[in-house]
């Protein structure tokens, strides 16, 4: 699938322009000899007004970076921008109330109230930081008809969650995620749960997101064919980035995975070094990432 938007910011380019740039992040779990080291210095940005796939082999650190991205987690070292904003200098309180007037979140459980409407569920999100006094309370009634009709959810406002297919459901949390007008959506494995129609469905409304209401997104995907509904995929293997695909095919994507996973010894990364997979993915991958 060819995308018509921007070039993508390089990996590891400063953030002016960037929705959230890591910098040197590494994030180690344990220590000593059972020590995991989930991302081993990543340097990336991700452009504001881009929708950015991230793939690469099971355990090469994805999730990892999107929660640290989110601050759902803490960096060994390294640095997490949102904007000028430094998440990994924040407490607890300052990085629950930044999730909650600059970030969006789509989960692959989608997550819904189920005793809330469709409507209620959306709209959920503002009533939160109205009660704490929050930015974003109050309703934009304009961007909530903007979202339904992008969503296509005018007919099932009124409906629970049960009523709904999980395609919809999904469009529902997508909605939810993007009422506030978030900075960044970040969405893991949002097509996880949906048959190949609702989950490219769910994608075509992540991709509107992005080019009609100007959003900016971050997806964790496993699917090639999803990756390529993205501006730009982001590769990581061994919790390194391994380069990025622009404008991604399902079949460049698909080649660029085949590539990393066959450059990466069956434990996941001893012996392999960054200069290996580069080269790897340099052969496969139409863009390879600025930096590496
Ligand atoms: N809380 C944790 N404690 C210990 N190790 C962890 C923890 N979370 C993740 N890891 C390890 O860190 C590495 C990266 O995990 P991560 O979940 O980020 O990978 P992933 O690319 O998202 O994998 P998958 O595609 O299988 O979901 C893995 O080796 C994983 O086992």
């Amino acid at each position: 699938m060819t995308s018509t938007a921007p070039a993508a910011t390089p990996a590891g380019s400063p953030s002016g322009g960037a929705a959230a740039t890591a910098v040197g992040l590494t994030k180690t779990y344990g220590r000593g000899p059972a020590a995991v080291h989930a991302l081993r210095g990543v340097d990336v940005s991700f452009e504001r007004g881009a929708f950015t796939a991230i793939m690469g082999p099971s355990g090469s650190g994805k999730s990892t970076l999107l929660h640290l991205l989110a601050g759902l987690d803490t960096a060994t070292s390294g640095r997490v921008l949102l904007g000028e904003t430094d998440l990994t200098a924040l407490g607890d309180t300052a990085l629950t109330l930044l999730r909650r007037q600059r970030l969006g979140f789509v989960f692959q459980q989608f997550n819904l109230l189920p005793v809330l409407t469709a409507e209620q569920n959306i709209t959920l999100p503002l009533e939160l930081g109205g009660r704490r006094g929050g930015r974003g309370a109050e309703l934009d009634r304009e961007w909530m008809a903007d979202l339904v009709d992008v969503l296509g959810l005018r007919e099932r406002l009124s409906h629970r969650p049960s009523e709904l297919s999980g395609g919809q459901q999904q469009r529902v949390a997508i909605a939810r995620a993007l009422i506030g007008k978030p900075e960044l959506v970040l969405a893991d494995e949002p097509t996880g749960n949906l048959d190949s129609r609702s989950g490219a469905e769910v994608l075509e409304f992540l991709r509107r997101s992005v080019r009609e209401l100007g959003r900016t997104v971050v997806m964790v995907t496993h699917d090639a064919v999803a990756a390529s509904y993205a501006d730009r995929v982001v590769l990581l293997a061994d919790g390194r980035l391994a380069g990025e695909v622009t404008d991604p095919t399902p079949e460049a994507v698909a080649s660029a995975l085949d590539a990393l996973r066959t450059s990466l010894p069956p434990a996941g990364g001893v012996g392999t070094t960054t200069a290996q997979m580069r080269a790897v993915a340099a052969a496969h991958v139409p863009s390879p990432a600025a930096g590496l």
